[in-house]
């Protein structure tokens, strides 16, 4: 049952577990992000996860293309996920690793490492114990509705055109890796294929997630939708939100 908290701009239920899903920018992290804050919710990103230990493969010499390697070092990194939706923090063997899980190094070789069954079923498990800690929580992914969390409370699956998402990302990355809009849509269409084709919890929509299309929505606008469906499915469940 809810406990709703009054808390934050605006309220939500306290115990309410909010499952985001959805290709490569979409807008999962901003809009998890911003709807856990508004709602006085925790925040947890799995790809994060996901590019941590993927970080750890290519630092400690493992080839992130042999299967057999990467299962064999799987449960050897110690990740910690902060849930804070204001400072999102990740560390591995307790050093800081919010900065080098963003490169395009790790970003080339995530998918490969997280098609890995070994590997899915340990952050899976550190996914779940998470959500369950606390209070409610914005979990933001690719599996989260119908792997990690099939029972949560709100499912929702982001899309973009593939040239909103590249338009997106290139603004993102003016003045640092500098890439073009094609080489951008080319390299999101590649990984969102890895992810959706590969054998164990591959990105897909659950059949009771709610699909929002985000490509000429703004952010805001897609943050109002999400907390008003947080709200309505509160309401649903017999409390006020
Ligand atoms: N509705 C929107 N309109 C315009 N820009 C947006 C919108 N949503 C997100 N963005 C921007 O698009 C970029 C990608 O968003 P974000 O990182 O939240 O996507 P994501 O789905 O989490 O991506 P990934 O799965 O690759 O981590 C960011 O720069 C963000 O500010
Ligand atoms: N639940 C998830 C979340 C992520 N992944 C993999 O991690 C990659 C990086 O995710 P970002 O959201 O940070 O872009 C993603 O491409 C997936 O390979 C996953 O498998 N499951």
């Amino acid at each position: 049952m809810f406990v709703t908290v009054e808390t934050a701009a605006r309220t939500a239920p306290a115990a309410v577990i909010v499952a985001i899903d959805g290709p490569s920018g979409t807008g999962k992290s901003s809009t998890s992000k911003a709807v856990a804050a508004k709602l006085g919710l925790r925040y947890l990103d799995t790809g994060a996860q996901y590019r941590a230990i993927t970080w750890w493969m290519l630092s400690n010499g493992v080839d992130v293309n042999d299967p057999a390697a990467v299962a064999t070092a799987a449960a050897k990194p110690t990740i910690v996920s902060g849930t804070d939706p204001g400072s999102p923090a990740i560390t591995v063997d307790g050093a800081d690793a919010a900065g080098p899980i963003r490169t395009r190094e790790v970003t080339a070789a995530v998918s490969a490492v997280s098609a890995v069954p070994e590997v899915r079923a340990r952050l899976t498990e550190l996914q779940r114990q998470i959500a369950r800690a606390g209070r409610g929580i914005v979990v933001e992914g690719r599996d989260i509705g119908t792997t990690v969390l099939p029972d949560a409370d709100l499912k929702i699956f982001l899309t973009a055109s593939p040239e909103a998402r590249a338009a997106r990302r290139s603004g993102e990355l003016k003045g640092k890796e500098a890439t073009g809009l094609a080489a951008t849509r080319e390299a999101l269409i590649k990984r969102d294929a890895a992810d959706s084709g590969r054998k164990v919890s591959p990105l897909a929509k659950a059949d009771d997630a709610h699909e929002v299309d985000t490509t000429e929505l703004t952010l805001e606008q897609v943050v109002e939708c999400v907390v008003t469906l947080v709200e309505t499915t509160a309401d649903r469940a017999g409390q006020s939100a």
